[in-house]
């Protein structure tokens, strides 16, 4: 069995070991794949696994072999699902590997906007504190969370543990779910409600055709203008020129994104213009636990399926 790792590095930059996939065939492992190279790596290939290397139509029908996609993420819109399931390949994610790791850092992204540590941290370094005429100093308005409402759009795992660490703060919790069911202690509104009323908005829905640019100008325009939006979830969910339209307009307050639409990130984005949007290199789910609880799960996702049984599938 050909078992060919699109684009391990990402995953496992050395700390990790693959080896414990070597009873299960031949492992082949790309540490990335270019465009180019997808199909040449995967066309006799049994298992693919990919973590955001493109599996579209015109690959899954040219790998006459492949029976399994293991996604080494939770996110699998990297896959053309509608082609893989008439082409009866399974595909499998891998679920809540990251709640914790990545609600930890939506929290994180907030809290970098109330109180630009990174920020203040360098101006130390370059002595503007020990120049200043004052004991202490800022350079931006510090903000307080408790009392202020954030507004949770998808409340599966990490949208729910979003919550319990903004609650923690204080925080009153409102979430938009077009398909969760009612939450005890949480508020479901529709998403205009949220949209109006949230102080931060926080994205944890996945990439699909209904959320694709969800964040755009009609509903940014329904934003307070103090309001914060966070997202690591995926770039594709706000059409980044209104964004960064907003955000120059004062029409909102800042933006704190681990995710573009375009990965790496694009010269041209127009966000890398916006002063009040911080922007880090998807590493929201990167803590080597995460990383480890993917490679476990991924194994044991494959060993399911040879086993007969629908873990964690997704197709
Ligand atoms: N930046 C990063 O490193 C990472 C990003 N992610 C992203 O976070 C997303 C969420 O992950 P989990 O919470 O673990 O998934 P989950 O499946 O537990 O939760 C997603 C929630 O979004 C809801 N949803 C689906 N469509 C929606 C829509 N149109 N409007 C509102 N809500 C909608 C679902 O009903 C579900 O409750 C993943 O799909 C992935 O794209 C996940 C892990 C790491
Ligand atoms: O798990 C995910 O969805 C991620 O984006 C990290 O690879």
């Amino acid at each position: 069995m050909k078992i060919v790792i699109l684009d391990g590095y990402t995953l496992n930059p050395e700390d990790l070991d693959w080896s414990i996939f070597d009873n299960m065939g031949e492992v082949i492992c790309y540490e990335r794949t270019s465009p180019e190279d997808i199909l040449a790596r995967s066309k006799d290939a049994d298992i693919i696994y990919t973590n955001k290397t493109p599996l579209n139509k015109e690959i899954l029908e040219n790998c006459p072999n492949l029976k399994f996609i293991g996604v080494l993420a939770t996110g699998y819109d990297v896959v053309d699902l509608v082609t893989a399931k008439k082409q009866k390949i399974a595909v499998c994610n891998v679920p809540g590997y990251g709640t914790q790791t990545v609600s930890q850092y939506a929290i994180a992204l907030l809290l970098e906007v109330c109180h630009h540590i990174g920020y203040h941290n360098k101006q130390v370094k370059n002595k503007e504190w020990s120049k200043n005429k004052d004991w202490c100093f800022w350079d931006y308005p510090m903000i307080e969370l408790a009392g202020k409402t954030m507004g949770i759009i998808g409340f599966g795992n990490i949208g729910k543990a979003t919550a319990n660490i903004a609650s923690a703060l204080g925080m009153n919790i409102v979430y938009y779910d077009e398909y969760a069911s009612a939450v005890e202690g949480s508020t479901s509104l529709s998403l205009d409600d949220l949209l109006s009323t949230s102080d931060v908005i926080a994205l944890h829905c996945p990439l699909t055709k209904t959320t694709h640019e969800l964040i755009n100008k009609e509903t940014l325009a329904k934003m307070k203008d103090s309001a914060i939006l966070i997202n690591n979830a995926r770039g594709k969910l706000i059409n980044e020129g209104d964004l960064a339209m907003a955000l120059q307009n004062g029409q909102l307050y800042a933006a704190a994104l681990d995710v573009t639409y375009e990965e790496p990130i694009a010269d041209d984005n127009p966000l890398l213009k916006c002063e009040n949007c911080l922007i880090t290199p998807h590493i929201s789910w990167a803590t080597k636990e995460a990383r480890s609880r993917i490679m476990e799960t991924s194994l044991t996702n494959l060993q399911d399926f040879l086993e007969g049984k629908a873990i964690n599938r997704v197709v």
